[in-house]
Order: structure tokens, then sequence, then C-alpha cells
């Protein structure tokens, strides 16, 4: 598990260690982890060529720390001082003692460079990078140079990802203590390319339930359902899919092709498309009356090219089961029947779904998509899947966490991929997931199977992407 903290939390956890340990020895941890990981990207450090972008606080004095180590080991390293006046003066001190230089042409040394550490902003930046260092930056970017942001990408706003003007663009990220929520969420997590946790000792004095986190392939391994001898298909939870209308045939098939490989026992369609759906999936039990008459499921999924069908998400709200509402459910959902609901509830909206949900413009909730999850799921009492770049998944309990899925991939931007990902994780919820989880490994198998699907062929369609969760389950339950 990627586990991340806010900025506030960060600086608590920070306070309460400083003040037990010596003056400076932080900095020094974070400078060591540093300098260890540059000298890890540069194989050699003896003679290569490395720059410093130093900012004014703090972030910048952990560059000019790591960039005296590197000098101590043999580098020619520069350092371009963005706030000369400002610099950190021990860290500038120790740079120079150690042999480092102050650039008097930052482009001149920048286009020779073998590695660049940025240490123009961490926690402390806001609202992109400023006039002066959009250039550095860029030609930090055009160098050819492995760049390195310290702490978190300069420019990119460190609690909810957002990137509100420039950022600098990084190969890698070493990122102290913790993970911030912007390294695990998009615009901001796509500018910190691979991140590095360095450990500082904040762990003990973080709070243990972080703000964002991120399932990875063990987390995952342990919260999918394994079938045991005495599973039989109703044991395993029968999943029923309210979906697809005269004009949308496809979605009921792809919801269907979603849900079964998602680990329920069995799949009950409920709709006008039973003989397109049994014509692809034998295996599928049709029902073409309404969901009322349908017989019992475990979960419900009830949406995907519906139409204006509003009877049946009124009947599938009203019953006492879990139930997924994507797609045209969530434009005819009744708010007051979901927040009444007794049994869980799990909402799967793109931004502009979730935009007419909040009532609010499209543009706005995706500038500030973790904001936008956590009001969806305490307005409406229901577990929200925010589907985008980055899937956001939120419960309505706020002291949980908020999931972000570090699978997603941009080919899964294809017609019908939303149909195979609320069938799949409507069938999870079935087989007893709690929603969270239900819908957090929905996001994570859906991703990986649409990245297996790509490494085939590309570009892919959504029916590829279904055919390819077999062979995604079976890779998590064989990490190699
Ligand atoms: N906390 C921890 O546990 C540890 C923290 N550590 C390190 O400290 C870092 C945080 O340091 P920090 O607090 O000094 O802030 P930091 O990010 O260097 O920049 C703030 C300065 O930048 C300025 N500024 C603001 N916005 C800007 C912009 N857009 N573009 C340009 N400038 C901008 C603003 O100055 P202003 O000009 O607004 O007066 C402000 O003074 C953290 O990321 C980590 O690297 C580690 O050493 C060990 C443990
Ligand atoms: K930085």
């Amino acid at each position: 598990m990627r586990t991340a903290h806010r900025v506030e939390k960060v600086r608590a956890a920070e306070a309460e260690l400083m003040a037990r340990l010596p003056d400076g020895a932080l900095m020094a941890r974070a400078a060591a982890g540093l300098a260890a990981a540059c000298a890890d990207l540069l194989g050699r450090v003896y003679g290569a060529r490395v720059v410093l972008l130093v900012g004014s606080g703090d972030n910048g004095g952990d560059t000019l720390w790591a960039g005296a180590r590197l000098a101590r080991r043999g580098a020619a390293v520069h350092a371009v001082l963005l706030a000369p006046d400002r610099a950190h003066a021990a860290g500038l001190a120790a740079f120079q003692a150690a042999g480092g230089r102050v650039a008097d042409d930052p482009f001149a040394v920048l286009s020779g460079a073998d590695l660049v550490l940025d240490g123009i902003t961490g926690i402390g930046g806001t609202g992109g990078l400023r006039p002066a260092a959009v250039p550095v930056a860029r030609a930090a970017r055009g160098s050819g140079a492995v760049v390195v942001a310290v702490d978190l990408p300069s420019g990119v706003e460190a609690d909810s990802g957002e990137v509100r003007g420039e950022a600098l663009r990084a190969d890698a990220t070493v990122t102290f203590g913790t993970d911030k929520p912007g390294l695990l969420i998009d615009p901001a997590r796509e500018h910190a390319g691979t991140v590095r946790l360095v450990d500082i000792g904040l762990g003990p004095h973080l709070p243990s339930v972080p703000d964002v986190e991120s399932l990875q392939h063990p987390d995952v391994a342990v919260l999918l359902p394994e079938p045991s001898g005495e599973s039989d298909k109703y044991r395993r939870g029968v999943v029923g899919v309210a979906a697809g209308s005269a004009r949308y045939p496809g979605a009921a098939v792809l919801t269907v092709a979603g849900a079964l490989r998602g680990g329920a026992g069995a799949v009950r369609y409920v709709g006008p498309e039973g003989a397109a759906v049994v014509a692809r999936f034998p295996e599928a039990l049709v029902h073409a009356g309404p969901p009322v008459k349908a017989g019992r499921v475990q979960a419900w999924v009830v949406g995907p090219g519906l139409g204006d069908d509003e009877d049946t998400v009124g009947q599938v709200l009203a019953s006492d089961v879990p139930v997924l509402v994507d797609a045209d459910g969530l434009r005819l959902l009744d708010p007051d029947a979901v927040r009444a609901r007794t049994a869980p509830t799990l909402l799967t909206p793109h931004a502009g779904e979730a935009a007419a949900l909040l009532g609010r413009d499209r543009a706005e909730v995706e500038a500030g998509r973790l904001d936008a999850v956590r009001e969806l799921s305490a307005r409406y009492g229901a577990t929200v899947l925010l589907k985008g770049s980055t899937t956001l998944i939120a419960a309505p309990d706020p002291r949980l966490p908020v999931r972000a899925d570090p699978m997603g991939t941009p080919w899964l931007a294809t017609a019908g991929s939303g149909d195979v990902l609320s069938g799949l994780a409507g069938s999870l919820l079935a087989a007893g997931l709690p929603p969270l989880d239900a819908a957090s490994c929905a996001a994570y198998l859906h991703g990986l199977a649409a990245r297996r699907a790509a490494a085939v062929s590309t570009p892919i369609t959504s029916y590829e992407v279904a055919d390819a969760l077999g062979a995604a389950w079976r890779d998590i339950r064989t990490p190699d």
C-alpha cells in the first residue's frame, strides 16, 4: 500500500520529530537519502555533471546538502539560485565548502548536465512555478539530463494533485517521510515520474490513517475473493445486471462481460436485451421482466445504456442489497432514495456526471477531483468512484482515506469501458467485498487488464479489456 499525508500532517509530524533531534538532523537524513538515490540513477558519480535548481526554502536546503555530498564524491556540481539572497544559508555554505559552484548562466550549465535536481519548491510551494523559474524548468526538461524532483515536482499542489500553472516535469521524484497526495493523483502524479520514498523517521509521528492511499498488487491479492472447496454458485454470490436498451444493446453485453469476470458465482441479466446477452454469454441467466420479479441477487448493477427507464432504477434502489449505479442510472436516480438506503450504494460517475450530481461545472470537478469525490460521497451517503486519468474512490465515512487507483491508462478512454468496470465492481460487491474494496479492486483489475490488452495491440476495445480480466486476476495472484 502506498500512503500519503497532507502537508499540515507532515509538518506536525516533522515538528514532533525535530524536537527530539539535533538541529539539522532531519535535513541531513533527507539529503543523504536524496544523494544516494541520485548516485543510483547516475551509476557513476565521479565526473558526472550535476545542476541544482535551488529555491528560497528548505526544499532548496535539502538540494544543496545533497549537492555537497555529490560534489565530495567527485561530481561537478553547479547550483542555480532562483532567489540568491534567500537560499538556505547553511546548505549553501556546505555546498561551496565541498567544491560546489554557483552558476552565473543557468542555461549554459543545464545544456551539458547529466542530472538536474529540482529544489525550487517542495511542500511549501503553491500556485505553479513563478515566472523566473519557468524558462529554467523548461531548459532542464529540454537538456536531455535525468531530472529528479526533490520531495515534489515544483509547481504542483501537494495536497490535491492539481497543477495551477506551469510545473516541472521530472523523470523521478525522491520524497521524504511519506508520499504526498499529489504524488498519487493526476495531473501532479504525471509530473513526478517514478517515485522513491526516503525514510527519515517520520512514520511513528504521522497519523496511522493516511489521507490518500493506493493499492498495490499484494493489497489487491489479499482483497480479491477466492472460491473455496465449499463454494457453489449461490454462495459465491449472484450479481443482477439491469442495463442496456433497444438503443444501447451493447451496454448490456459489456456490463455482463465485466460481471462474469468479477468473482460472483452467477450473473443474472434483467432487461430487454437478454437475447443479445445469451448469444455472447450462454452462461448468463436472463430475465425479461422488471428487477423486482427477477429473483434473489446479492448485488445489483443498474444504469449502463439504460436509456430513460426510471422505474428500473427506482426498483433497484429500493432493494436491500448493495447497488452500483452508473451512467444513465446516475441521471435518473432520486437522491433521497439513495440517502434512504440501508444497504451500501456505489456511484461510478465520470467528471461530467459528477458535475451534474453536484450541480457544478465539469471544469470545476476536473480541477478539484479530490474535493469533488469527497463531497459527492458525503452528500449522497454513498461510496463514489470518480473515473478519470487517476480514478478516485471515496467512502462516505470521511475518516477513511480516499483511494487513488494507480493502474489507469489513457487507453481506457474508449466507448463501453465504463460498462465493463461497472459489471466487474458489481460482481465483487455480490461476492461480498465492501464497496470501497470492490470499487478499488475493480478499478485496479480493469486498468491492469487494459494494460495487458494494450501490450498485445492498440487501440484496445472494451471487449478486449473484459477478455483480459482473467489474465489480470492471474497476474495478481501469482506475482513474479
Ligand atoms: N516537513 C518535513 O518533514 C521535512 C521537510 N523537508 C524539506 O523542506 C521542504 C519544505 O520546506 P519549506 O517549508 O521551507 O518550503 P519550500 O517548499 O522549500 O518552499 C517554500 C518557499 O518557496 C516560496 N514559494 C512558494 N510558492 C512558490 C512558487 N510557486 N514558486 C517559487 N517559490 C515559491 C516561498 O517563499 P515566498 O517567496 O512566497 O516568500 C517559500 O519560502 C520539504 O518539501 C522538504 O524538501 C526536509 O528537509 C525534511 C523533513
Ligand atoms: K521540488
